[in-house]
């Protein structure tokens, strides 16, 4: 029941009967029907609908009795034949006020209740219910207190929200609730409005006391005004959506047809036909060609602003973008390429041969599909530099692609184009930022690659590299195969160790190693120097700096094996050189071994001959080969009295820890040419350390460096001054050969090291030591450890003669 037949109703018992059935008796024993889906409430008047024979039998004994039924609710709707505990006990004593009947063989009943009643028994079932009731009286309030006028003001304030937020506010109605003096009536005309659930409906009904009623009616308005205004929330939100997009949507019609009335007529149709135009001149494959003139399609069929638009927009950008077929015409001069290649770098004879050679093919057979070079070398020798070079020489394009640390293959792949900013992979950004198909490519650091969840980038790469896949390199993004045949692939690294094999198997290395003390002399007299001069806006004439102090520079200020550090401490003498021009000052200035404290500070490194530490048992210096060129290692040991414990330490890995257990071994197998017993070693403690601990050091080039150092230790005799070595150790005493014997050599010539055993094997590298370091520093190659020590510590005979005259004075002396 709706408010609107409320009000018909109300107005209805107020005009036809008033107050005439105050006088009426009401049996205790009525007629009972069910009804459903209603509550009804005092002093209302209410149309039903009845069909079921129960009920229709109900009304025929009340239409020839009294007109008095006893109305109560079912608890489930959906019972057409309910029992008497599908039944709620209170009820409304009903007067029926008129009945028809309709076609269709139903009653239709207008009835008023009169009071409210509850089952005491009931007296039959069949064939319609009789039941015996008591009436219940509705107390009397006795005083309108503050509190209940508040409340009865609360709830009409509540219900014309309510009725607002629904849209259905009547004046009417709300006139009649606002006259209301009753709280029991408020409550009733209220609660029967409300749009209650059954049980709640009932609840009121039952609750006899009217301030009671009242304020529960209050508690569920204040429920169902909360539901409301979340309700109208909704629903004015989702109308504002709505009229958003459509207003949206006229007002770009609207800009359209502005477009068209000022001539600059529909700019997007202007952008598709001048994307047509450009697909259409563009050069590329007809695979790509097909591919674009169907994005093209798509985007025609599209909203502009949609964002699926922008996406087909960039990727057509990109196709369009692509060097397809442009490559820049090659130079195959090979005495132009020649001479660009000795302009730039000093020496690197073998590098410069080799690059020539490979041009030389090229010259020969356009086709060839060359292997993929790798330079191999430590840091600043000049690798991306020559690079840059090559480059030059054949009049081609160049890009640089870091590799180091690089973890996803999608990098070298790009994103599939379903992914939010997808991009094409690094290859082709780099080709479409040098715009031809044919550059120097190269990729640095490809030794630092690494791999994860994201993917392998190497094995991307693989296809990227190999001649025989990446005329048909697949871009994630572009979805459409790439030729690179036609780059020159040139990869670098500092070591070739960790380069992932596959990889390693497709390209040539070439190796680069450190420069000399007299290469540096060259590279930065010729070089450095004159480009930091002129990068630092200074003349040639401003500065003095003679071979001597340039030497001193090398060797004090650097310690490398390439020539980086040294060009930046050239460049911070020009800098300083140049503020003083700045500042007014004429010069020349004279750079000698006096001043050039004054432009660089004290001196960084001190050459390790210098530091004069090596002269004691158990020391000695080994060469080792690591990613930065070759370095010095200084091995310590010390024997203490003890338990023929062996300690390591100094961050050394696995092979290298086993490397000092075969030294262990071997001197433990020359007890007596040590001129001990076997027992000694079960009595003393030895340690081994590699100092600049935090640096990890592996490797089994130390092994006779280790071996030495312990017997030098045990004999109590120092090794020769200005002597450093290299090689492998076998528990026999074997030496087994070593590499990177060149940047070992190198390190120990910048130390001042005059002497370095190296294992005989190894002899044949020393052709590629160049001459004048061959002169600096003899070398001594050797098959086993015996000679080692008869090279470090003198002959064997003499030292075990030595040790026992030590031996006896001791004894002597205890
Ligand atoms: N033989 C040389 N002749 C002239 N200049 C050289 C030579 N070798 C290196 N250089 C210069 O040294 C600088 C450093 O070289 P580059 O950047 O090519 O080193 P790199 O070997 O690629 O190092 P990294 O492994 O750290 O990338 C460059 O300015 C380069 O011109």
């Amino acid at each position: 029941m709706n408010y609107m037949e409320f009000n018909d109703s109300l107005s209805a018992s107020m005009d036809d009967f008033g107050d005439n059935t105050q006088d009426l008796e009401i049996p205790d024993q009525l007629p009972m029907m069910a009804v459903r889906d209603v509550v009804v409430f005092n002093y209302m008047i209410i149309p039903l609908f009845v069909g079921r024979p129960g009920s229709i039998e109900a009304v025929n004994e009340a239409m020839n009795g009294n007109k008095l039924l006893m109305l109560v609710t079912q608890k489930d709707a959906t019972k057409d034949d309910p029992d008497p505990e599908d039944l709620y006990r209170v009820g409304m004593v009903s007067m029926i006020m008129r009945t028809l009947k309709l076609p269709d063989g139903r009653l239709k009943v207008l009835v008023q209740a009169l009071s409210k009643a509850r089952i005491r028994d009931i007296l039959q079932k069949e064939p319609h219910y009789r039941v015996e009731i008591d009436l219940i009286e509705e107390p009397e309030v006795e005083e309108i207190t503050v509190e209940i006028e508040a409340l009865m003001r609360t709830v009409r304030e509540q219900t014309e929200k309510i009725m607002s937020l629904r849209g259905i506010l009547s004046s009417d109605l709300m006139m009649i609730i606002n006259n209301i003096e009753e709280p029991g009536r408020l409550a009733d005309l209220v609660g029967s409005n409300l749009r209650l659930k059954i049980a709640e409906s009932q609840q009121i009904l039952e609750t006899v006391d009217p301030v009671e009623r009242l304020r529960l009616v209050a508690d569920l308005l204040h429920k169902e005004l909360e539901v409301s205004t979340v309700q109208a929330k909704i629903q004015s939100d989702a109308k504002e959506e709505m009229s958003r997009s459509q207003r949206e949507y006229f007002l770009r019609e609207q800009l359209q047809a502005l477009k068209r009335e000022l001539g600059d007529e529909d700019a997007y149709s202007q952008e598709i036909d001048e994307l047509r135009k450009k697909i259409k001149k563009k050069k590329m494959p007809k695979y790509a060609k097909k591919e674009a003139k169907k994005q093209l399609a798509r985007l025609e069929m599209m909203h502009p602003d949609a964002s699926e638009a922008t996406i087909i927009r960039t990727y057509l950008d990109w196709i369009l973008d692509l060097p397809w077929s442009k490559s820049s015409r090659d130079r195959l001069d090979l005495k132009m390429a020649a001479k660009v290649l000795d302009e730039d770098h000093y020496g690197l004879d073998k590098v410069k041969e080799r690059i020539l050679e490979y041009l030389a093919v090229r010259k020969l057979n356009k086709a060839t599909k060359g292997p993929i070079l790798c330079f191999v070398g430590p840091p600043g020798v000049g690798k991306t530099s020559l690079g840059q070079a090559i480059a030059k020489a054949m009049n081609r394009k160049f890009y640089r692609l870091s590799l180091g640390g690089m973890r996803d293959e999608a990098e070298i792949r790009g994103h599939r184009r379903t992914y939010i900013g997808a991009l094409p992979g690094r290859i082709l950004q780099g080709l479409k930022n040098v715009g031809t198909n044919n550059p120097v490519f190269m990729m640095d650091e490809i030794d630092k690659i690494g791999a994860d969840y994201r993917g392998d980038p190497s094995s991307a790469l693989l296809e990227v590299l190999d001649p025989e896949q990446n005329s048909t390199f697949s871009d994630h993004y572009l979805n459409l195969p790439f030729d690179l045949s036609r780059v020159m692939f040139i990869t670098t690294a500092n070591m070739s160790d960790t380069i992932p094999g596959p990889l390693m198997d497709r390209m040539e290395v070439i190796r680069l190693s450190g420069y000399t003390l007299e290469e540096k002399m060259v590279i930065a007299k010729k070089y450095l120097l004159p480009r930091q001069i002129i990068e630092n806006g200074i003349k040639p004439s401003y500065i003095r700096l003679d071979d001597q102090t340039m030497e001193l520079i090398i060797s004090h200020y650097t310690h490398e094996a390439g020539v980086r550090g040294l060009e930046r401490e050239l460049g911070k003498i020009c800098r300083k050189i140049a503020r003083r021009v700045a500042e007014g000052g004429k010069g020349p200035y004279k750079i000698s071994k006096n001043t050039i404290s004054k432009y660089l500070g004290p001196p960084k490194f001190l050459p390790e001959a210098e530091l004069d530490t090596l002269a004691q048992p158990g020391l000695v210096v080994g060469l080792a080969w690591t990613e930065v060129g070759g370095e010095l290692l200084h091995i310590e040991t010390s024997i203490v009295p003890g338990k023929g414990r062996l300690t390591l330490t100094g961050h050394l890995g696995d092979v290298m820890k086993e490397s000092a257990q075969a030294a262990l071994t071997y001197c433990r197998s020359r007890c007596a040419d040590l001129g001990v017993k076997p027992e000694y070693f079960d009595k003393i403690d030895i340690h081994i350390h590699v100092p600049a601990g935090a640096i990890p050091k592996d490797g089994p080039s130390a092994g006779i460096t280790m071996a030495t150092a312990l017997y030098s230790a045990i004999a109590g005799k120092s090794v020769k001054k200005g002597l450093a070595m290299t090689g492998e150790v076998t528990l026999r005493g074997r030496v087994l050969p070593i590499g990177g014997l060149k940047e070992k050599a190198l390190a120990a010539l910048r130390a001042g090291i005059k002497h370095v055993i190296i294992p005989e094997e190894n002899q044949k590298d020393l052709v590629e030591i160049p001459q004048e370091l061959r002169k600096k520093i003899t070398f001594h190659p050797v098959k086993n450890m015996d000679q080692v020590i008869e090279i470090a510590l003198g002959k064997i005979k003499k030292l075990r003669r030595k040790r026992k005259a030590a031996g006896e004075s001791r004894q002597a002396a205890a």
